[in-house]
């Protein structure tokens, strides 16, 4: 990968990223239930018939009883795949099936791929126009110019759905929006600017107008493409081209940069040269936006210019001038309005939208994002992050607004506020969290002990973890290890830390440090020392302990409760403070921690008060307010029996701390959880689902907590470990790579403590 980004990864992985489990990235899930034959008669035949008429009658309710209202094409023909040129439809699947997982990621927008496989534009267009019933919005992507532009065209006249070619509209939206807020920090006007276009194709054709639309001087733009600056004593030009042909002696790039303010790149990698940067105006503004590698690389353009604003199409640099910012949320609102069309105000409306967003104070989320380097709006932060969680809210608020204001909502939003609200509530905000923990992770890397280095399931996640560039792996292990990681195709194995007790030097500080805890346990000293040499994890908890690592990773060799006893060997509970597990269910609209699932069998009042206070810190540090339940086989005293007494202690201990989080109990599951259920207990304190559900017991718990992983459709995170004074993590032992890096970040960032 190139020099200075901050992820790394190889083609071999990028591959079997693509071809783990079911390949591609995309599958469909059924929204009703198909449990029983009564569920197949209404989804199928007969109960199907009554939206069929119903619609027939009135094509409108296709949005009230088909999926239509939510779903967009992501539509190609593979001409101009990223950057990498016409590689045909089939090739650029991984692309559409992207685009459309960032449709639902960002913006709960379902979204299908669609890979037509012609390069005549009159059968591309009666292809698509004819799908129009299926879809509330077509997604132009990756169609190379010319034939795009009568594609869009043509299309946008003939359906009555909005039609938007991303690669031209929407990298125009969000170039707009960060040139705005470049020009705004050098103190420059639109009107004075002189910028150099590279590329001449849907991408620099958009946003040339866009920019000029909004101000730009015509005679102060220079397009170029790959034969040179395209001017007006050109014969070769088209259409689109020659509307941009500039009166200028300028033949080359190079000479078409003497002086200027801006260098929009959308062309090909390495297009732009350092030699080309240092003859650029004062605070040179460089938007190098080719993919997937750009026209200059952020490194090698602050070389050439340090005082320069660089921004790249790319998640890796700081300034991601992507069109990612945009179309999931410029649908979001397009559809919500029922729009007929993505018109121009709409556009304008998200850019500046965008450049406003970026301005403002920036939420601790996304400032831990940048690694605590941008706090706020400046050279490194001209635009919005597309995890910024306010751009769910913000942009489709705006673009539904602006279609209603330009007539062509079909279904205006009544109450503005209650739409920003449901905006807010649509995506689970632990997907934003996780992201931004794995990227803090980035920015301030810390060393993870791995216990259990012998192990290749762990030393796959300590290959993700260092590869990934969250932070560098500690191994525990024996020589042997190196073997190991050869043979999983690491070339240089020895780079990576490995420390083993057999030749550890601080054997003997270890074993006294240990022995002044245990020798009124019951140890004796050669006993401490043998422990020290040959149990792994005591070895890795003195580490620990010891300062030699940030945070420890261990579980997958022995089951929970012996690695348990082991660690409490060597490390403290924090003061006052049970250690207990949480488990993490994440769905994509809701997120729910339970707890305790892993350590005290019959926990106290006491306890139990406490696990529910730390449960919903971390649930706050994960973008939830919490409301917890004390859970229980009875509700509110029905039935009654004989263990319910410490749970209904617990809510009075919370009562007497005056926490600021809602509590209740006791309750069950169905109550906790179920609207309907809660109506009959009006008294209840809690104000909607329980998020936090404070288990009874650890049989329940633990029970409950396995079930919902083997059967549930949720993502599980967990156990996580809450309580020790030092950051030790004990995986499940069915535990995946993926799940001991996600562990590890969260520990080493003190997401879980
Ligand atoms: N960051 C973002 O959000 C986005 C980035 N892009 C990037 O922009 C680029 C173009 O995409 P798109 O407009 O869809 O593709 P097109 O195929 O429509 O256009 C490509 C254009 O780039 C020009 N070009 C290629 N190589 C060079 C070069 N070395 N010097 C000057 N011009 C060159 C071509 O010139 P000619 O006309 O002479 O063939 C053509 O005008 C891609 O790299 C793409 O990844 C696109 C959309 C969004
Ligand atoms: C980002 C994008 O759409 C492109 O590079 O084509
Ligand atoms: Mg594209």
């Amino acid at each position: 990968m190139s020099e200075g980004s901050n992820v790394k990864f190889s083609d071999a992985e990028a591959l079997a990223f693509h071809a783990e489990g079911r390949p591609g990235k995309i599958e469909i899930i059924a929204s009703k239930p198909m449990a029983t034959q009564r569920d197949l008669s209404l989804a199928y035949s007969p109960g199907v018939a009554v939206p069929v008429r119903a619609i027939a009658e009135d094509p409108s309710k296709a949005y009230d009883y088909t999926a239509k209202g939510n779903l967009v094409a992501v539509i190609s023909n593979g001409t101009a795949i990223l950057g990498l040129g016409n590689l045909g439809a089939l090739a650029s699947k991984p692309v559409m099936e992207g685009k459309a997982v960032l449709f639902k990621r960002f913006a709960d927008v379902d979204s299908i791929d669609l890979e037509l496989d012609t390069e005549d534009s009159d059968a591309f267009i009666n292809a698509v126009a004819l799908m129009e019933p299926s879809f509330g919005g077509i997604n132009l992507e990756d169609i190379g110019a010319p034939a795009c532009f009568i594609i869009e065209q043509t299309l946008r006249e003939r359906m009555n759905i909005p039609v938007f070619h991303d690669d031209q509209h929407g990298t125009a939206i969000i170039t707009a929006a960060g040139l705005i807020n470049a020009c705004y920090l050098t103190n420059r006007k639109l009107a004075e600017i002189k910028v150099v276009v590279n590329g001449a194709g849907a991408a620099a054709i958009a946003c040339t107008e866009l920019i000029k639309a909004m101000g730009v001087r015509g005679d102060n733009v220079i397009m170029c493409d790959r034969s040179g600056v395209i001017h007006r004593g050109r014969t070769d030009l088209d259409q689109w081209k020659s509307a941009h042909a500039a009166e200028t002696q300028h033949r080359t790039l190079g000479e078409a940069l003497k002086g200027a303010d801006v260098f929009l790149g959308l062309s090909a990698a390495g297009a732009l040269k350092p030699e080309m940067v240092v003859e650029m105006a004062k605070q040179p503004i460089i938007f190098a936006m080719a993919n997937p590698d750009p026209e200059i690389t952020p490194p090698e353009a602050k070389a050439a210019r340090p005082d320069a604003i660089v921004a790249t199409g790319r998640s890796d640099y700081p300034n991601q001038v992507n069109n990612v910012l945009g179309f999931p949320f410029i649908f979001r609102g397009a559809l919500d309005v029922r729009a007929t069309a993505i018109n121009d105000e709409m556009k304008i409306a998200a850019a500046q939208a965008l450049a406003e967003l970026a301005r403002q104070q920036v939420p601790e989320e996304v400032t831990a994002a940048y690694g605590g380097k941008a706090h706020s709006f400046g050279v490194d932060y001209i635009i919005p992050a597309p995890f910024d969680p306010r751009l769910m809210e913000l942009v489709p608020a705006a673009v539904a607004q602006a279609a209603m204001d330009s007539g062509v909502a079909r279904f205006p939003i009544k109450d503005m506020t209650a739409y920003r609200a449901a905006l807010r509530s649509r995506l689970n905000p632990t997907n934003a969290v996780l992201s931004l923990a794995y990227d803090a992770a980035r920015a301030n890397p810390k060393r993870v002990i791995f216990a259990e280095g012998e192990e290749d399931v762990v030393l796959r996640a300590a290959i993700q973890f260092r590869d990934g560039g969250y932070g560098t792996p500690v191994l525990v292990g024996r020589d042997s290890v190196y073997d190991r990681l050869r043979a999983l195709g690491v070339d240089d194995p020895e780079s990576f830390e490995l420390l083993n007790s057999r030749t550890f030097p601080h054997v003997g500080e270890m074993t006294d440090y240990l022995y002044e805890r245990l020798q009124r346990r019951g140890y004796l000293r050669r006993e401490v020392a043998r422990m020290v040499k040959q149990d792994r994890n005591i070895f890795a908890a003195l580490l620990l302990a010891m300062g030699k690592g940030d945070a420890l990773i261990t579980g997958v060799t022995r089951p929970y409760g012996q690695n348990m006893r082991q660690l409490l060997r060597v490390l403290d509970p924090k003061p006052a403070c049970t250690p207990f597990g949480i488990h993490i269910l994440i769905g994509q609209h809701h997120t729910m921690f339970m707890a305790d699932t892993t350590v005290t069998e019959r926990p106290s009042a006491e306890q139990l008060a406490d696990m529910a206070e730390q449960t919903a810190a971390v649930a706050r540090r994960m973008g939830h307010e919490p409301r917890v339940a004390f859970i229980s086989y009875s509700t509110f005293g029905n039935p009654e029996g004989s263990f319910l007494e410490n749970l209904r202690e617990a809510v009075k201990l919370l009562d007497k701390r005056q926490v600021d989080f809602e509590y209740e109990g006791e309750m069950a599951p169905d109550v906790a959880l179920n609207p309907a259920m809660r109506d009959i207990y009006p008294f209840s304190r809690l104000t909607g689902a329980a998020n936090v559900l404070i288990m009874p017991g650890l049989q329940s718990a633990n029970i409950s907590a396995k079930l919902l992983r083997e059967l549930g459709g949720d993502a599980v995170i967990g156990p996580v470990l809450v309580g020790m004074k030092h950051p030790a993590q004990v995986s499940a032992m069915t535990a995946s790579a993926s799940d001991l890096v996600t562990l590890a970040v969260l520990a080493a960032g003190g997401i879980v403590e």
